[in-house]
């Protein structure tokens, strides 16, 4: 557990809190339950929808199709607030990530080729923080405490230029001004991370593709 500076500004990063109320909250939590988890390759288990991607290839494999008819107020809520504000950037692509206490993501850059400019990331249930590091100054981080129903926007510099990762820690810490070290315990948390595909052309419709040999 490191404290450290809170939500210091990046240029392209920006948060909305309460995007969602807790009712869309658990509408949300509900369909998500409901639909079958992959728990293949990696830690945490995963829902796609859209596309498939393999973490292991690094690339879409499947398309699946358009986003579920659930899913429809929050992107139309993009639309509305301006947060996309191009139709290319409509989002067409959300992988579901759960985490339970002890798992995390490790640090990587959303990738530049095959994802848009704009991703999204909608958080529900238990809080985390998540740390950018600056790809080539290592001494330029930013840690960002994402709450539930928030949503966190990358675009720019945060999106291109910094790593993200959430730690695996069960109880972080982070300091407030004035109000000293805040602790997070750690619980379930699961995130909707929305993309557009810029291109689909090679590596779609692997139909021989199952992800048994994925890995994070
Ligand atoms: O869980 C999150 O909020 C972010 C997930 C993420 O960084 C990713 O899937 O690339
Ligand atoms: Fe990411």
């Amino acid at each position: 557990m490191i404290p450290g500076q809170i939500n210091a500004s990046l240029e392209g990063l920006r948060i909305i809190e309460d995007f969602i109320n807790k009712d869309e909250e658990l509408e949300l939590i509900n369909a998500l339950n409901s639909n079958a988890w992959c728990g293949r390759g990696i830690a945490r288990r995963t829902q796609h929808y859209g596309y498939e991607f393999s973490y292991r290839y690094r690339k879409i494999m499947r398309d699946l199709g358009p986003l579920p008819d659930f899913m429809d107020f929050i992107i139309q809520r993009l639309v509305n607030q301006e947060i996309i504000r191009d139709t290319k950037d409509i989002p067409n692509m959300c992988i579901v990530n759960e985490y339970d206490a002890g798992q995390g993501i490790m640090p990587h850059t959303d990738s530049a080729t095959l994802f848009g400019p704009v991703i999204t990331s909608l958080s529900l249930l238990s809080p985390c923080l998540m740390k950018f590091t600056h790809a080539s100054n290592l001494n330029d981080e930013a840690i960002i405490l994402l709450r539930p129903r928030s949503l966190l926007i990358m675009t720019g510099s945060s999106r291109y230029d910094y790593k993200h990762t959430i730690s695996k820690d069960l109880v972080e810490g982070f300091e407030v001004d004035g109000e000293g070290i805040l602790e997070i315990v750690r619980s379930r948390r699961i995130s909707l991370t929305f993309r557009t595909i810029t291109s689909c052309e090679e590596g779609c419709n692997n139909n021989d593709y199952d992800g048994s040999n994925d890995e994070s």
